[in-house]
């Protein structure tokens, strides 16, 4: 498969810590990728590294055919308060960059028409749901033509609607031929649409093409319990779907597990006094998903 980038024998260190040693990988062109890993295990140094917003200490990072790439960078953070309408900000933020005033018009339109955001036009940011303010900032990014789009957790804080509309997006991003990188805790968006999966682990990466194939089961189950109780010895076993306070304090947690460790993880999380909400099998096409993402996780 043709490659967009390619990393060679990249260290990257700060100070003395070292955080990716000896790494080479590709990423593949028009597929979407997904980089997990712990938290600080490297994901957002990696992005960096491959959007060019940093340097590695030693190795290489090469482009497809030899020629930089147009690369679009959505960071985590997304800005708090934009005075503007969609269509101001998008504008002002392409005359920052120099793009020319007729280009930049035809290029908004045809962005309005990609994000599903025409009706949107001229409302205020300010005003924006947080899926929304998601997509205006991979606006902005995108506002030059991009031939590869890096999102830093693009899913942190978006409802399952606005998940699922985020899934929609990227397919339509592939079909328009932009690769996508992405770092992403949400196995249920993985399942769905990620080609490929690379793994940080203790300054390594692993990759696995995503397969969708039978598997064996695996359940979902969503605790209620109290905000105080810490699950933090849980998260290296278990993918923490989502958390969420429901009233003040108490907190839903929902998460899959495979079919051997549910009846040890009800156990822990009934001794922490959760009480069960909703324990049921999901299907067999995430299932075989979830298990290579724990496979590789567990590294
Ligand atoms: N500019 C920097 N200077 C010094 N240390 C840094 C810098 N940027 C990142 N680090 C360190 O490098 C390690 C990896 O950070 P990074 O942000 O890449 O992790 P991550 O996997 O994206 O984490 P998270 O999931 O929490 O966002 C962390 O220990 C972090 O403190």
């Amino acid at each position: 498969m043709e490659s967009i980038i390619e990393l060679q024998n990249v260290t990257k260190k700060f100070k003395n810590k070292l955080i990716l040693e000896t790494v080479s990988l590709s990423i593949p062109a028009n597929q979407i990728t997904a980089i997990v890993g712990k938290n600080g295990s490297g994901k957002s140094t990696l992005l960096k590294l491959i959007a060019g917003l940093s340097k590695p200490n030693t190795g290489e990072i090469l482009f497809q055919n030899g020629k930089p790439i147009r690369i679009g960078y959505v960071p985590e953070v997304t800005p708090a308060v934009i005075p503007f309408t969609l269509v101001e900000y998008l504008t002002h933020m392409g005359t920052i960059h120099g793009l020319h005033k007729e280009w930049l018009w035809q290029r908004i339109n045809t962005l309005l028409e990609i994000f599903h955001m025409k009706e949107d036009r001229n409302n205020r940011i300010v005003h924006f749901s947080k899926g929304m303010k998601q997509k205006v900032t991979i606006m902005q990014a995108m506002l030059e033509e991009t031939d590869l789009l890096i999102m830093d957790e693009p899913l942190s804080g978006l409802d399952p609607k606005a998940q699922t509309e985020f899934e929609e997006l990227l397919m339509t991003l592939k079909e328009r031929n932009i690769s996508v990188i992405l770092t992403c805790h949400e196995a249920k968006l993985l399942e769905k649409v990620v080609d490929q999966l690379l793994v940080i682990h203790e300054g390594q990466i692993s990759h696995t093409s995503v397969q969708h194939e039978q598997g064996e089961i695996m359940n979902r189950i969503v605790f209620e319990l109290s905000n105080t109780i810490s699950i933090s010895t849980l998260k290296d076993r278990v993918i923490i779907d989502k958390e969420e306070e429901i009233s003040p304090g108490r907190k839903l947690i929902e998460l899959n597990v495979n079919e051997e460790q549910t009846n040890m993880i009800v156990k822990e999380f009934l001794n922490r006094g959760a009480s069960i909400k909703f324990l049921s099998p999901i299907n067999k096409k995430e299932t075989i998903f979830f298990k290579q993402f724990l496979k590789e996780g567990e590294r």
